[in-house]
């Protein structure tokens, strides 16, 4: 059969359940509340033959020719593009998340039940993944990488930081990427900024977003922005304020959630202090990041626990660097406890220049592929998200951190029947 009459049949066998209502009709509802900037991108479609998402995309590919044309634009080879191409074929067909929502759906367990039904996906790999490369990446090449990931349906990009170029030499060309990419649209593309100067250089910019970032741990906050955490917090009260005159919405991130490279264990209530200060000072979000990736569903649930006593759980999202390969993990109870906004960096890019040792984010790819399986919905396309990550990894001569994408570029006939 050929793939095309495979898929064809696929499609109609869904298609075919749909009608029967064997696939759910129940509409989707959006928990965020409006004032958590959702673009209209993020609303939900009732659209039910969304629960099988792989299928989905596989068949709008195939309609729109996409494959064809990316290969003009991002020079990837006819292999990797086959097996991407073939990989997602393969899953549609093997591995579709059908069964799982069946499965979601059918079972009362409270496992899943607290499970958002739409996660948004903040992507931090042009900043966050970036920011610790060592040679300097071209602005085109940067650029290019935030236009792929943004025409994914990712809903947010971090595009860069107008911190000192001193201290992050790899995002001094904050002003040019941001003029690159100003007429950009589809995702939001909000900026880092330590201080006023910062601020207003982002604002010059065109920067319609901007992010301030405390730490949980007074050693890392001194080593990251080179002052205590309440000096850090006097500077992001002055940002705040400017930002509030300009109707310039900021997220805050606290880093150093449950562990920290200079101090050691880092307690809740620290966590839930910054978090309430960030909160009460006019962030929209506050984004809680294992910098070094050392947390486990046993330090993550109690720190989320403290936190969520002290700020909104709509207000909350998660950042997990895989250090020790328990970011899904983590991301996966915090979503049990009603989390729906986890950050995350394509192929896994990354690592904080202030936190030795520290590997990269959780990568987009997996975290896509696991919400897919749970049958939560993102509206984010993993063939484009692990286009740009090819495109990243090829630039900077490295392979990728997902799981996922490494695992789909090398899927068989066979092992997809496993
Ligand atoms: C905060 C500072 C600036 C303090 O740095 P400082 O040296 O204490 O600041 P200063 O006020 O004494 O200024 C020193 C020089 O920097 C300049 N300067 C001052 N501010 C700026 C600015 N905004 N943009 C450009 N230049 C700036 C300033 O003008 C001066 O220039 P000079 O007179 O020497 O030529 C510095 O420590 C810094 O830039 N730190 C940034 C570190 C960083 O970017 N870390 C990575 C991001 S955080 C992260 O990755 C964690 C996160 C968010 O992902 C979550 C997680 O995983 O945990």
């Amino acid at each position: 059969m050929t793939t095309t009459k495979a898929l064809s049949k696929f499609s109609r066998r869904c298609d075919c359940l749909h009608h029967r209502n064997l696939v759910p009709m129940k509409p989707i509802s959006y928990r965020a509340t409006t004032n958590d900037m959702a673009p209209s991108n993020t609303f939900l479609k009732s659209d039910t033959r969304e629960a099988v998402p792989w299928s989905g995309q596989t068949r709008r590919m195939y309609q729109r020719g996409f494959l064809n044309h990316s290969r003009t634009i991002w020079g990837c080879s006819s292999m990797e593009i086959d097996n991407v191409h073939d990989a997602l074929r393969l899953s549609s067909r093997h591995f579709s998340t059908y069964y799982n929502e069946k499965f979601r759906r059918e079972s009362t367990n409270k496992l899943f039940s607290s499970i958002p039904e739409y996660v948004k996906i903040v992507e931090v790999g042009p900043r966050d993944g970036l920011q610790n490369e060592k040679d300097i990446v071209p602005t085109a090449v940067k650029v290019e990488l935030i236009k792929m990931l943004a025409s994914s349906g990712l809903p947010v990009v971090e595009a860069t930081s107008f911190v000192s170029p001193k201290w992050v030499p790899q995002l001094a060309d904050a002003k040019d990427v941001m003029e690159a990419i100003k007429d950009c649209r589809g995702a939001r593309f909000p900026v880092l900024t330590p201080n006023l100067k910062g601020f207003e250089a982002a604002i010059a910019a065109g920067a319609k977003e901007v992010a301030v970032f405390a730490s949980a741990s007074e050693g890392f906050s001194k080593s990251n922005i080179n002052c205590s955490i309440e000096d850090s917090l006097v500077r992001y009260h002055e940002v705040t304020l400017y930002a509030s005159k300009l109707s310039i919405p900021v997220r805050g991130y606290i880093s150093c959630v449950v562990g920290c490279p200079v101090e050691g264990v880092v307690s809740p209530s620290k966590v839930a202090y910054v978090a309430k200060k960030l909160c009460d000072m006019g962030c929209y979000e506050i984004s809680l990041g294992d910098t070094i990736g050392v947390g486990t569903p046993g330090t993550v649930i109690p720190m989320l626990e403290a936190v969520i006593d002290a700020v909104p759980i709509e207000k909350l999202a998660v950042h997990f660097h895989d250090t020790y390969g328990q970011a899904l993990s983590n991301i996966l109870a915090s979503l049990q406890m009603g989390i729906s906004t986890v950050d995350s960096s394509v192929s896994g890019l990354g690592g904080c220049p202030y936190a030795k040792g520290a590997s990269g984010n959780v990568a987009t790819e997996d975290v896509v592929y696991m919400l897919n399986g749970l049958g939560v919905k993102t509206d984010v396309d993993l063939q484009k998200i692990m286009l740009a990550g090819n495109f990243i990894r090829k630039h900077l001569g490295n392979s990728s951190g997902s799981k996922t994408a490494i695992a789909l570029s090398k899927i068989t006939f066979h092992t997809s029947k496993l």
